[in-house]
């Protein structure tokens, strides 16, 4: 039994990545449940770059269920929130810390509360999935700290009430979401296809577009494009279905010419309903069709796909490559079209795995300007440069799911407090 008097603050920290769906989710046949109108598919991305960290911690001595992200306390009110602890609370079970002399029952959870700090290495609501990282450590790290016994399926399902596409992050690789029949939803849940090192030679660049305004948040978007778009019942009903069947397959196969070919015309296809939209939604931008039309030539003058592109709710593109060789070509033509403004620091225009740009030999702004123009390029007017439309790049991979840190020095909470450190 927990008792009251005693001060102690049990923790789990937990990192977890974020995801870019390749057969995009948009759509839901349930608002409060979040369940969607079709199957989605997406990559893992590696945690290294892009993930979220969590620390979750109880005490005797703590009043109320507080968080913090990115060291500002945010509301825990919302339903999304209140939905994703309840469910895990329903399934904490017995939790003995000998060392500390602390014993929790199942029932005492019922009165105990949480504090919860979060950190993502990342833009927070710039469009880089900050929600489906962050739900998904949030269901992670709280369902560790309360000995949750189920599979990470079932922790999908309950990551999914916090965002639709936070379920796939609970999973390495590449992941379905299953949309499920079941009313309550309980088949709604991320499978895993296979784990990040059955296709390790891809590599992800992922172009951070300046943008001013901001865009309609997915949510809402999603809501008024089943609203009011004709297009949407054919996709979710004729077109995913069997671009899903042939996804599997093309992963399975390390098959690069059909997964360019599926990923480009789905990501193409769900801003197309965005635009039969009623008010219609414009997700990407100039500079955005600009890197479609880059890749679609290259693509196009090699013969065979060396590019994957994608969009999700927002300008910023990430672009998949067939292999290490390819990524720096593409890294190469980027550069040449998006120079980054004079007063740019190199080393924070091209971020994460850096070796890439080792891999072209550019090692100052002066080497980007000496680029010459992709060889696909026979016309001086497409050949056009963009200076300072890109904010900067990110250079990663197929990552691995969440996993728990045991090293305490980087947990977000302090261990005597359970306050922010
Ligand atoms: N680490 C986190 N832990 C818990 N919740 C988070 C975390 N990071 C983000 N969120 C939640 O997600 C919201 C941001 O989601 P939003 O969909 O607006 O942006 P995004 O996911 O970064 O971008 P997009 O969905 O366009 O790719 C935050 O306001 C917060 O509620
Ligand atoms: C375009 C997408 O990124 C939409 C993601 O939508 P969210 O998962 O952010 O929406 P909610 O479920 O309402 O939280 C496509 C995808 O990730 O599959």
């Amino acid at each position: 039994m927990a008792d009251e008097s005693q001060k102690w603050v049990l923790m789990v920290t937990a990192q977890t990545p974020t995801n870019i769906a390749v057969i995009k989710y948009w759509g839901k046949r349930d608002e409060n449940l979040i369940l969607a109108i079709n199957d989605s598919i997406s990559v893992t991305l590696d945690p290294a770059h892009l993930c979220t960290t969590t620390t979750v911690a109880v005490s005797p001595a703590f009043n109320q269920d507080r968080m913090w992200l990115n060291g500002k306390e945010i509301s825990l009110s919302g339903g999304r929130y209140q939905n994703c602890l309840r469910e895990i609370r329903a399934r904490a079970n017995d939790v003995e810390d000998e060392k500390k002399g602390i014993k929790i029952t199942k029932k005492d959870w019922e009165n105990l509360h949480v504090h919860v700090a979060s950190y993502n290495n990342f833009p927070t609501a710039a469009g880089l999935a900050s929600s489906a990282a962050g739900f998904a450590c949030l269901v992670y790290s709280l369902a560790k700290l309360m000995n949750v016994q189920e599979d990470n399926g079932m922790l999908s399902a309950i990551a999914r009430q916090g965002s639709g596409s936070a379920c796939r992050s609970l999973y390495g690789g590449f992941v379905k979401w299953v949309m499920g029949k079941e009313e309550n939803g309980s088949d709604s849940i991320a499978v895993p296809l296979v784990d990040e090192k059955h296709w390790d030679e891809l590599v992800i660049i992922i172009a951070v577009v300046c943008s001013r305004q901001k865009e309609t948040s997915s949510t809402s978007g999603m809501r008024e494009t089943v609203e009011t778009s004709a297009l949407i019942e054919h996709r979710a009903k004729e077109v995913v279905p069997k671009r899903i069947i042939q996804m599997e397959e093309a992963i399975q196969k390390r098959d690069f010419a059909t997964f360019t070919h599926l990923t480009c015309a789905d990501s193409n296809q769900f801003h197309a309903v965005c635009l039969d939209t009623s008010p219609p939604i414009f997700y990407m931008n100039d500079t955005s069709h600009r890197i479609i039309s880059c890749v679609e030539k290259w693509n196009r003058s090699e013969g065979t796909p060396q590019v994957a592109y994608t969009f999700d709710a927002g300008p910023n593109a990430v672009l998949i490559a067939r292999n290490r060789t390819s990524a720096a070509l593409l890294l190469q033509r980027l550069l040449f079209h998006f120079p980054p403004n004079s007063e740019t620091d190199l080393n924070s225009y091209v971020i994460g795995d850096k070796s890439l740009m080792e891999d072209i030999g550019i090692q100052d702004i002066k080497g980007i300007e000496a680029l010459p123009p992709p060889p696909e390029i026979k016309d001086k007017v497409l050949a056009q440069k963009y200076k300072g439309e890109i904010s900067y790049f990110i250079c990663t991979r197929p990552g691995r799911g969440p996993v728990l840190i045991s090293d305490d020095s980087q947990a977000l909470l302090h261990p005597d407090t359970g306050l922010p450190k």
